[in-house]
């Protein structure tokens, strides 16, 4: 059942087994693309560990990476040894290979969200699921890898982003991704209401998004190039401490400002397919709107990341960053 889960659930079938017998361990399926692992016995290192995919549904490459993982486990080449909530986001915006249907899910993971529809009826239910599953698992670390890729290309192709938060990252975290071959590390100045901000701001987990290169559709992913992410997926899973690798192989950045859309009229004034992480200097015009004016680089240079000029209003359409010697 575990290999064809992911594939199960994109394809909307309700599997009639609920729950039953894994490698190590056992699994419940809880609702439309919400699976939880649970182990005989904790591996020593174990940790409560939220691993989620697909909460922009074109970006295929963590879904792919995640089904790995399961069909390893079903093939009974890795023991189930911690608590693992695996989680496929926008299922619907997965079929459709879009960013999302309605409205960006992933800027809805908060408990006051109010709005009514599709995305924000799948927000509530995944913050209930990693509540109820934090919650069953209170005697262990908790941890939460939200998998995702980029529109674009970037100087970093892999890179996390470090949520805005009062619980401070652990050095392991960085030793771990800089093993599993993050390059950079992008940390937030303020909430964001992202899906890793909310098991952060919520529960105090160490968590992250983690960008695992470009957006491509199922099929056309370089998964040789994520192999060390799977690995350290795989050890998380099997409750064993990951490889460690020193923190100053990764570029650290923290963000300095949001560019947000204000009117109809914004527009980024550099190319569609600038990769992220590109520097601009002082002086240089970033972007042009009717209602905020022109936003013009000040004293000290930036780099960008995610510019989207196409987001809805209000939204962010990019983070604007420097470089610091170490994490903030
Ligand atoms: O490539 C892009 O422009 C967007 C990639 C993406 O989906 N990024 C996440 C980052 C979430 C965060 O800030 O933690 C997002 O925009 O939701
Ligand atoms: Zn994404």
């Amino acid at each position: 059942m575990l290999a064809d889960w992911i594939e199960l659930s994109l394809g909307g079938t309700i599997p009639t087994e609920r729950e039953g017998r894994t490698t190590g361990g056992r699994f419940l399926l809880h609702a439309p693309g919400i699976l939880e692992l649970i182990p005989d016995t904790a591996g020593k290192d174990a940790q409560a560990c939220v691993l989620s995919a697909g909460i922009h549904g074109n970006e295929t490459a963590p879904i792919e990476l995640l089904g790995n993982c399961l069909a390893r486990i079903e093939a009974g080449l890795l023991a189930v040894g911690s608590p693992v909530l695996v989680i496929l986001g926008n299922l619907a915006s997965i079929r459709s290979g879009k960013r999302y249907v309605t409205t960006n899910l992933n800027r809805l993971f908060r408990r006051e969200l109010d709005e009514e529809g599709m995305e924000p009826e799948r927000a509530r239910e995944l913050m209930s699921a990693v509540d109820g599953f934090f919650a069953r698992h209170a005697q262990l670390p908790r941890l939460h890898y939200d998998l995702h890729t980029a529109i674009r290309d970037s100087r970093y192709p892999r890179f996390v982003v470090e949520p805005f938060g009062e619980t401070p990252t652990l050095p392991e975290q960085w030793a771990w991704l800089a093993a599993a071959d993050i390059q950079a590390v992008l940390h937030q100045h303020r909430h964001s209401w992202t899906f890793s901000h909310y098991s952060k701001h919520y529960h105090q987990a160490q968590a992250f998004t983690l960008e695992l290169g470009r957006a491509l559709p199922f099929g056309h992913n370089d998964l040789a190039a994520l192999a060390p992410m799977g690995r350290l997926l795989e050890e998380l899973v099997a409750g064993r401490k990951p490889a460690q690798a020193p923190a100053v192989q990764m570029a650290f950045f923290r963000v300095a400002h949001e560019l947000m859309r204000e009117s109809e009229s914004f527009r980024l004034c550099f190319a569609d397919d600038t990769p992220n992480f590109t520097e601009f200097p002082p002086g240089t015009r970033l972007a042009e709107d009717d209602k905020a004016g022109p936003f013009i680089v000040g004293e000290a240079p930036v780099s960008v990341v995610f510019p989207n000029a196409n987001v809805e209003l209000g939204a962010r359409a990019a983070l604007l960053a420097t470089r610091t010697e170490q994490p903030v």
